[in-house]
């Protein structure tokens, strides 16, 4: 079943487009990577899919208006004031959560990411990859049916990066989508079912790495392979 619809979008900043005449679709259940160099545009995309930002033309239409969705941003927006308990008692209630639910899933997240520790402190005692766990607990604790991560993996530590991917598979699993930016190919290109190619605002290849590698001609190309392959046939 899809869940977002992206038709012609174009979306910039004072009204100069960054982002040209997308068009892709998200569907249930699976995890899509974007892929794109650095300015190609990929926080701009996630802040129109997440409605922080509004289109200049066309549409991103949401099959199932209700649909619970999270952010995870590339730089973690915390509340200084706030403990991480306090962060999820709020979340929690924006989400009405029933408590036992509420605990139960608290407290499995926090073992995973290896936070339990911290979860009395306040995040401006955090290190920069501490942050970017509460985050991820935050978005991850109420089971949006879309989440939107943007680049999860760099100031993670292995053991975060392992329980992110074992959190993402089973939320995908649940029927969650799970879109997500990514500079870390290699890691990308195993977990993701489907890939966005993104250059200079523009998409310049979609599909699997198996639809990719046809289309491009290079069978048992990497992911990095076949993007740069990608963004020389767009720019020549
Ligand atoms: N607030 C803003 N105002 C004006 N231009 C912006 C703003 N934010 C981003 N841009 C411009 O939009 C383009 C796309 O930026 P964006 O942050 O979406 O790229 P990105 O693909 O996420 O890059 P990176 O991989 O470096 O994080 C860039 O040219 C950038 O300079």
């Amino acid at each position: 079943m899809t869940r977002i619809i992206v038709k012609d979008l174009a979306a910039g900043y004072d009204r100069k487009a960054v982002l040209h005449r997308l068009n892709f679709v998200l569907n249930e259940g699976e995890l899509v990577g974007l892929i794109g160099d650095n300015g190609a545009g990929k926080t701009t995309l996630m802040k129109v899919l997440t409605g922080i930002l509004p289109p200049i033309d066309g549409e991103v239409s949401k099959k199932n208006p209700g649909d619970k969705w999270g952010l995870v941003p590339e730089i973690p927006q915390l509340y200084y004031e706030m403990t991480l308990r306090e962060h999820l008692d709020f979340v929690a209630m924006c989400h009405q959560m029933p408590q036992d639910v509420y605990e139960q899933r608290r407290e499995a997240l926090l073992e995973q990411f290896v936070m339990t520790d911290q979860l009395d402190k306040f995040p401006g005692t955090y290190s920069k990859g501490m942050r970017q766990k509460a985050m991820l607990i935050c978005a991850l604790l109420y089971q949006p049916q879309i989440l939107f991560i943007d680049e999860p993996f760099v100031g993670l530590d292995p053991k975060g990066i392992q329980a992110l991917l074992q959190v993402m598979e089973t939320e995908k699993r649940r029927g969650a989508t799970i879109f997500m930016s990514t500079h870390i190919l290699d890691t990308a290109e195993k977990v993701c079912d489907r890939f966005l190619l993104l250059s200079r605002g523009k998409l310049v290849g979609s599909g699997s790495m198996e639809s990719l590698r046809q289309k491009f001609g290079i069978s048992e190309a990497s992911l990095m392979e076949l993007y740069i392959r990608a963004v020389e046939v767009e720019h020549s």
